[in-house]
């Protein structure tokens, strides 16, 4: 590990327990917090997730100012269950209408900075089975501790539910097959980083509005490599929340996620200049599975688009934006 990794490991490196809520309470002044959630077809999660932080960091403790849930098209009741726990709800293609409507995890999370106004802002999953607000608290604050911090990310032990049997620390699939290997190889300053694709995170929006968002799921990866050129390594900390359990995803699924990150590498490589390619990859990803004696493919795109940084939008530099609200109380 680079020398200043392991320093990075040493000195940027925290646990829930250093950061008590209401000492963070305290840090606060006059900072305004948003919380997102981006949430595509997660109603048995969401209204848990939501409730959570309303009553213990809104109504218990005046901590979070803006609550906010991305519905990313959903199916299901998300958006009404979302809502009635208390949140305001935000319609993914509401928004920025003018900017087309754009699929996958990181155009909600870019709309949902777009819907939002505070000056940290906290990204948490909505498919999370054992939400804690420390999960917040935590995020939170090192941020208020520390001027010189821009970003910070969760860590945590990630159990694998697979049916019946949870595997202990085997979750984090692409994260060890995919990306560990990706930044080790390519961007080693990142080495430090336990859960480089964890999607508890937080940072402030002056740093936030200045990157681009990835659209689809390349988008953690995507910020963190963004994120060392903009702001530098010691800007960015990590925080151990503790375990993290949450609803998984199929291996097709990973597998065509492991394609946004991998072109998501591939497109930071050649903004570096580090990687001249005659041609573009590929963006068209076949699967397979079996029927009866005949194996049939299926045939998905993975391709990686991208939202620029908010501040070059002017709708939003000129606080404009009307913020479509979904079910919201
Ligand atoms: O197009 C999408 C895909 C995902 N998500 C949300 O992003 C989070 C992480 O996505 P997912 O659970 O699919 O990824 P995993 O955690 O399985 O890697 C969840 O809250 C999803 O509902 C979203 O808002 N829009
Ligand atoms: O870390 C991972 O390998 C993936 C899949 O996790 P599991 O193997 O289902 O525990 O989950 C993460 O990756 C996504 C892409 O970056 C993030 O958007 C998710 O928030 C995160 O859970």
């Amino acid at each position: 590990m680079l020398p200043d990794v392991s320093r990075w490991l040493r000195t940027r490196t925290s646990r829930t327990a250093d950061w008590p809520p209401d000492a963070v309470l305290a840090a606060k002044r006059d900072h305004r917090i948003s919380v997102i959630l981006p949430a595509r077809d997660e109603e048995p999660t969401v209204g848990q997730i939501v409730g959570r932080i309303r009553r213990d960091l809104q109504e218990r403790l005046p901590l979070v100012d803006e609550l906010v849930v991305v519905d990313s098209r959903s199916h299901d009741a998300t958006a009404r269950v979302a809502a009635a726990a208390g949140a305001h709800v935000v319609d993914q293609d509401g928004m920025l209408r003018g900017y087309g409507a754009m699929t996958g995890k990181g155009e909600a999370l870019w709309k949902g900075l777009a819907a939002t106004t505070g000056d940290l802002v906290v990204f948490v999953d909505a498919d999370l089975r054992d939400f804690d607000p420390h999960f917040v608290t935590g995020l939170l604050g090192p941020l208020l501790a520390d001027p010189s911090l821009a970003y910070v990310k969760g860590c945590y032990d990630r159990p694998l539910a697979d049916g019946p049997t949870t595997r202990p620390h085997s979750g984090g699939r692409v994260t060890e097959l995919v990306a560990r290997p990706l930044i080790n190889l390519y961007w080693p300053e990142l080495a430090g980083f336990v859960q480089p694709l964890a999607g508890e995170y937080a940072g402030r929006r002056a740093v936030l509005e200045r990157v681009p968002f990835v659209t689809g799921y390349g988008v953690e990866l995507g910020l963190l490599v963004d994120l060392l050129h903009l702001a530098g390594l010691t800007a960015l900390a990590q925080v151990d929340l503790g375990v993290r359990v949450h609803s998984h995803q199929p291996t097709d699924a990973l597998g065509r996620m492991a394609g946004h990150i991998m072109l998501t590498a591939w497109s930071r490589l050649q903004r570096e200049g580090r990687l001249v390619s005659a041609d573009r990859p590929g963006e068209l990803m076949v699967q397979f599975h079996r029927a009866g004696h005949v194996w049939r493919p299926r045939e998905s795109r993975v391709d990686v688009h991208e939202r620029p940084p908010l501040i070059t939008i002017p709708e939003y530099t000129a606080g404009s934006l009307p913020v479509p609200q979904r079910g919201s109380r």
